[in-house]
């Protein structure tokens, strides 16, 4: 279900690449899954190169953990550091409050560990990201224990969500956590992203949402204009 259009890479690459020159010496990171997270991890692998040291960086993915790797970028553990100074990663939607839908590449419920687990959260993404209102275009991905998942498609189609089980080739999408996400779409949008979740997270079986609520500080989005930095209102 994932888009990935290619047209966006060069904004991708430029909001990926601002926010690495955000990374200062002796950092631990967090690092992001998806197309705009792995022009993050490029840059940063250069910058690296070229003489930043980091601590170590905790990839939110195999798929990011393997690209930073083999790019010589040090990698370590929520074990090992329970904070996280700098946690930059992708997003599908972005509001004006800088509430979030992530997830759309299976793995939101590591890379909502990493962001709680971080003292800044900076979002990455090209403009085609903004929204006006959560849900319009996007479906929030709901990462569901397979034992659960005919209960649980249940109670959100309750909650008034059209519910669609990833596939990904031809055969049901598994996690890295060896469950299954339900694409949970509302066609009217997300009237309180809040409300949706907190009655999403109640159901049992239920193990992660894709709503990233209040978490973002700051957003680094690319366009034809350049790159600019949003902060959300202040409440
Ligand atoms: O949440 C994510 C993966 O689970 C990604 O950050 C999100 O899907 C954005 O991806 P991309 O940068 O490829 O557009």
């Amino acid at each position: 279900m994932k888009r990935h259009d290619i047209q966006q890479d060069p904004w991708k690459q430029a909001a990926g690449e601002a926010a690495a020159q955000l990374v200062e010496n002796d950092m631990v990171i967090g690092l992001g899954t998806g197309s705009t997270a792995n022009f993050l991890i490029q840059a940063l692998a250069r910058r690296i190169q070229a003489g930043l040291h980091i601590v170590g960086a905790i990839p939110s993915s195999e798929t990011s953990k393997t690209l930073a790797s083999n790019l010589g970028i040090p990698i370590t553990t929520l074990d090992e550091h329970q904070e996280i100074d700098l946690c930059i990663d992708g997003a599908d939607e972005i509001d004006p409050q800088l509430q979030l839908i992530k997830g759309g590449g299976g793995a939101l419920l590591r890379e909502k560990i990493v962001a709680t687990a971080s003292r800044r959260f900076v979002v990455i993404a090209d403009e085609s990201k903004l929204v006006e209102r959560l849900g319009l275009h996007f479906p929030v991905p709901v990462e569901v224990i397979p034992f659960a998942a005919t209960p649980v498609r249940r109670q959100l189609e309750a909650l008034g969500a059209s519910v669609q089980l990833r596939q990904h080739e031809g055969k049901v999408f598994i996690s890295e956590n060896h469950n299954l996400i339900f694409d949970c779409s509302f066609p009217q949008g997300i009237s309180n992203p809040a409300e949706l979740d907190a009655h999403m997270q109640q159901i049992v079986g239920v193990v992660e949402t894709g709503l990233f609520l209040h978490m973002a500080q700051s957003a680094i989005v690319a366009g034809p204009t350049g790159v600019k930095t949003i902060s959300p209102p202040r409440a």
